[in-house]
């Protein structure tokens, strides 16, 4: 077969899709995904876990009415109506997303295969294509890891990939892991009103925040849903047309089982590994680093240590960040470098900030009051926690258990560090990373403006008043 040429191949259509910007309208572009066409966000994880968030809060709600007077009933959560309404929005998404690379654009080439390098700037595929390309973007994403444990081919035993698209609402479902997945699930399952079991191998869930954070979160799921800590999967087998989950104690080395749990379905939120191990790396010599693509800060991958030319990675084969707006980022500035190879750019955004959708709601950014005492030393850093509840908002809603948690510099008043548990956390975050990404001091930001009365964000304005930093001025 001959040798496919193209200005530009990319490997990925989640945020690689986004690299075919207007400057190659009249140049020869591949892009190759094996998989469902748009991505991890948007056919299995940012997009529809956040269009079940939505449902699951609003299910929800009947509890924390109670508690204003208002007699709420939700009666059922019609899970076949709920997960159509989700897919027929994002599978119509997906396949105009393809059908537009596929069959309208005259310069873009879609293929459908597994693609593999076989040299610095040549693919191979399956099927026997070779592709060359000047250009080359690597943007192949990340999968579920899952531990190495017998009985994850049982029927019944999923990850994110499949759990959103089962038949009906289980009655009760076993989660392992107590991170990013696992505890959106878990508030997503239990807010529809099934039972959950959410096992976490540390002592905490959310161990990844704050320990404000972390400790609160882990206090309140015990609330809502049954957690048990300090257990890592041992095995999965079938009990009686059930899944038995068997549990041994974390960091035991006689891997005995000491706990089980019996469910009609499993979960297993376990971690994401970057798909390294599908392209072949070697044959171009790319570099790894801790299992991700290694990159210069124009994010060229590297070749024994040094940039390879016309060679870039975005994305979660390339950042331990796995997020989304990350990605979208990356891809940003990728196609600028590609596209003004005179006057690269490097990456120089602020903070990156996460969401976790769960209830409530975690929002963070910058250092955890841990990381801020060991960079900056005790004496140098302030931090404020301000409740919800003590705002005439957190009045109007009796919120208990909100609150916004700031870490600053005592001499700049340069925020380091907001840690949001509450409603609308992902929201009201937001001002405070303009702050941090564009240099505006904590007071300058809590009096430089105004704040909307009686406003949930006061709860923002009020931390940030609560601070131990210089007064910049502003009234
Ligand atoms: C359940 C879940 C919820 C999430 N929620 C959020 C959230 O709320 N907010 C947030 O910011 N992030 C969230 N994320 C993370 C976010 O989805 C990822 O960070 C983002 O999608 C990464 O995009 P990407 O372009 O790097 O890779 P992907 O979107 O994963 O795209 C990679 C593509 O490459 C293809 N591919 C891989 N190898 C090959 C190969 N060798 N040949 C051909 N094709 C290949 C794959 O089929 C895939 O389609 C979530 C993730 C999950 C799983
Ligand atoms: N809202 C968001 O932004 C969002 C949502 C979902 C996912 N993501 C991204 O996806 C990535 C993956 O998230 P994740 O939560 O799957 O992974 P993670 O690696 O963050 O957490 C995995 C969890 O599984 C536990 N675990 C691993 N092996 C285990 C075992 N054998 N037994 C028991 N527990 C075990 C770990 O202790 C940990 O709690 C994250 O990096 C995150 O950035 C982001």
């Amino acid at each position: 077969m001959s040798i496919e040429q193209y200005d530009l191949a990319i490997i990925g259509s989640g945020s690689g899709n986004s690299v075919i910007t207007p400057f190659w309208d009249n140049k020869k572009v591949a892009i190759i995904d094996s998989g469902t066409f748009g991505g991890t966000c948007l056919n299995v994880g940012c997009i529809p876990t956040k269009m079940y968030a939505y449902p699951a809060q609003l299910a929800s709600n009947a509890t924390t009415a109670a508690r204003l007077g208002v007699d709420m009933q939700v009666t059922k959560a019609d899970w076949p109506v709920i997960r159509d309404r989700i897919f027929s929005r994002i599978d119509a998404i997906s396949a105009g997303g393809k059908a537009y690379r596929e069959k309208e654009l005259e310069h873009t080439t879609l293929i459908t295969e597994e693609a593999q390098f076989s040299g610095p700037k040549q693919l191979t595929t399956p099927s026997g294509r070779t592709i060359e390309a000047d250009q080359i973007v690597i943007a192949a994403g990340s999968r579920p890891s899952l531990p190495d444990v017998p009985g994850l081919d049982l029927p019944g035993v999923h990850t994110s990939d499949t759990i959103m698209r089962i038949d009906s609402l289980p009655k009760r479902i076993i989660i392992v892991g107590g991170k990013y997945i696992g505890s959106e699930f878990a508030a997503i399952f239990s807010g529809l009103g099934t039972e959950v079991i959410h096992i976490n191998r540390s002592g905490q869930l959310l161990s990844n925040h704050d320990n404000t954070i972390s400790d609160e979160f882990t206090r309140i799921a015990k609330e809502q849903w049954q957690v048990a800590l300090n257990r890592t999967l041992h095995s999965i087998d079938q009990q009686g047309g059930r899944l038995r989950v068997n549990l041994s104690a974390t960091g035991h080395e006689t891997n005995e089982v000491v706990d089980y749990f019996v469910g009609d379905v499993v979960l297993l939120a376990t971690g994401r590994v970057p798909n390294i191990d599908r392209l072949n790396l070697p044959a171009a010599g790319i570099d790894t680093d801790a299992g991700f693509i290694a990159r210069d800060e124009y994010l060229r991958v590297l070749s024994d240590g040094q940039p390879l030319d016309g060679v870039w990675a975005i994305g979660d084969i390339a950042n331990p960040q796995m997020l989304k707006h990350v990605a979208n980022h990356e891809q940003r500035l990728v196609s600028h470098n590609m596209e003004n190879p005179d006057s690269m750019k490097r990456e120089t955004l602020g903070p990156i900030p996460a969401g976790v959708f769960t209830r409530p709601q975690i929002a963070s950014a910058g250092l955890t009051e841990d990381e801020a005492k060991d960079q900056y030393g005790e004496e140098a850093i302030t931090v404020k926690v301000q409740d919800y509840g003590d705002t005439a908002y957190g009045w109007a809603m009796e919120e208990y258990d909100g609150f916004v948690k700031l870490i600053a510099e005592k001499s700049s008043g340069d925020i380091l560090g907001v840690h949001i548990l509450g409603a609308e956390a992902t929201n009201l975050i937001q001002p405070v990373l303009t702050a941090m990404s564009m240099n505006i001091s904590a007071h300058q930001l809590a009096r430089g403006q105004y704040w909307i009365h009686p406003a949930m964000a006061e709860v923002v304005e009020n931390a940030l008043l609560g601070l131990d930093v210089p007064d910049s001025g502003c009234l």
